[in-house]
Parts: structure tokens; sequence; C-alpha cells
């Protein structure tokens, strides 16, 4: 039996610009899992874009369009999810991650997410006079939620798509062999 048979989802969460759509994306095709991204997923089922979700049902009407698809995606296997910033938020979707694949935490340094989403309009939370005060603030209310249900940590500035696929092989093997 190969460590992939079991095809567990495998679940990337941390800060927006920590990556999580960028890594999915390659952790995926080297699985040869199916990628989705929970934010494209609320886009292709809208029809419209996140921003436009936002504005018309605020924040709350896109967490609960969220938690939809966290629940829907839960119940499949063999994906390699990259959640929104935000999914750790509700209890219930921190339940159906956790319960459902392995969670690895996208750990980057503040500045580094400002810098790489600086210039993006499509993350509304983002949209304010000081974005790095806002990272800090989401920072403080969300790594411990993220820490709470992470399997792997992987922290730095330059995370590489390779050393993650390193380090989730070799947790898969460990849970496979559990
Ligand atoms: N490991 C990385 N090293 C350097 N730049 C990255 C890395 N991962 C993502 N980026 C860049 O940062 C931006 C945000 O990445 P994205 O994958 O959308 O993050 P997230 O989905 O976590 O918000 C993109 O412009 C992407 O090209
Ligand atoms: O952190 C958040 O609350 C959000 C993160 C975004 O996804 P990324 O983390 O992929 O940017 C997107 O879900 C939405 O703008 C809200
Ligand atoms: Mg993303």
């Amino acid at each position: 039996m190969n460590i992939a048979d079991e095809k567990r989802n495998v679940y990337l969460v941390g800060l927006m610009g920590a990556g999580k759509t960028t890594i999915a994306k390659v952790l995926a095709r080297r699985l040869a899992y199916q990628f989705v991204d929970s934010d494209h997923e609320i886009e292709a089922r809208t029809g419209v874009s996140l921003p436009t979700i936002f504005e018309i049902e605020g924040e709350q009407g896109f967490r609960k369009r969220e938690a939809q698809v966290i629940a829907d995606l839960a119940s499949l296997s063999g994906r390699v999810v990259a959640t929104g910033g935000g999914a750790v938020l509700r209890p219930e979707n921190r339940e159906r991650l956790r319960g459902s694949g392995l969670v690895i935490y996208l750990d980057v340094p503040l500045q580094t997410l400002c810098e790489r989403t600086r210039h993006d309009k499509n993350r509304p939370l983002l949209q304010v006079s000081d974005p790095l005060l806002k990272l800090k603030e989401l920072h403080e209310q969300r790594d411990p939620l993220y820490r709470s249900i992470a399997d792997l940590v992987v922290s730095g500035s330059r995370i590489s798509a390779q050393a993650v696929l390193q380090l989730l092989v070799k947790e898969m093997e460990k849970t496979w062999k559990r």
C-alpha cells in the first residue's frame, strides 16, 4: 500500500499572503491529489468576485459561504485545499478541518505578508490605511487558532513548496503507520 492510498485531505492554513494558494497547487500536483481553493470555490458558486461578496453580504455573509464550502470539502478526500486566512475563525470549521485531513500552518513573518499583499485589491480586509497593523491584529487573534489545529507548522519568510512536501510526506507516513 502506498501512503497516498489513504488520501485524506491536506489543508493549508495561515494568514493572507502566506502562500496557501500557491503552495497548495504544487503539493496537489506532486501528490496527484486534486487542488481546491476555498475562495475560488466560493467565487465559482456565486459567480461573483470575493470583494463583491464582501460588498453585498459583508464579512459575515462571506463566512457563511466559506463554512458551507469547508463542510462540503471535508466530506471529500484526495484534495489539497488552500483555505482562506479566516477559515479557522468558526469552531465548526476548525473541527471539520482537523477531523478530515492533515492541517499545515504556513507561518510567515508579518512584514513579508504585507509586502506580498500590498498591491492586491482582492483582499477586502487589507484595503485599509495601515495593512501591517491589520495583519498584526489578525495574527494575534488567529495564530493560536492555526496552531490549535495544525499537524505541521512551517515557519519562515521563504517557505518552499518542496520543503513543505518533504515534511508532509513524513507526516503522512507517520499517520499511516499509526
Ligand atoms: N513561498 C513563496 N515565496 C515567495 N512568494 C510567494 C510564496 N508563496 C506565495 N508567494 C506570493 O505571495 C502572494 C500571495 O500568495 P498566495 O498563494 O495567494 O497566498 P495566500 O493564498 O496564502 O493568501 C502571491 O503573489 C504569490 O506569488
Ligand atoms: O484572512 C481572511 O480573513 C481572508 C483571506 C482571504 O484568503 P487568502 O488567505 O487566501 O488571501 C479570503 O478568504 C478573504 O479575503 C478573507
Ligand atoms: Mg489564497
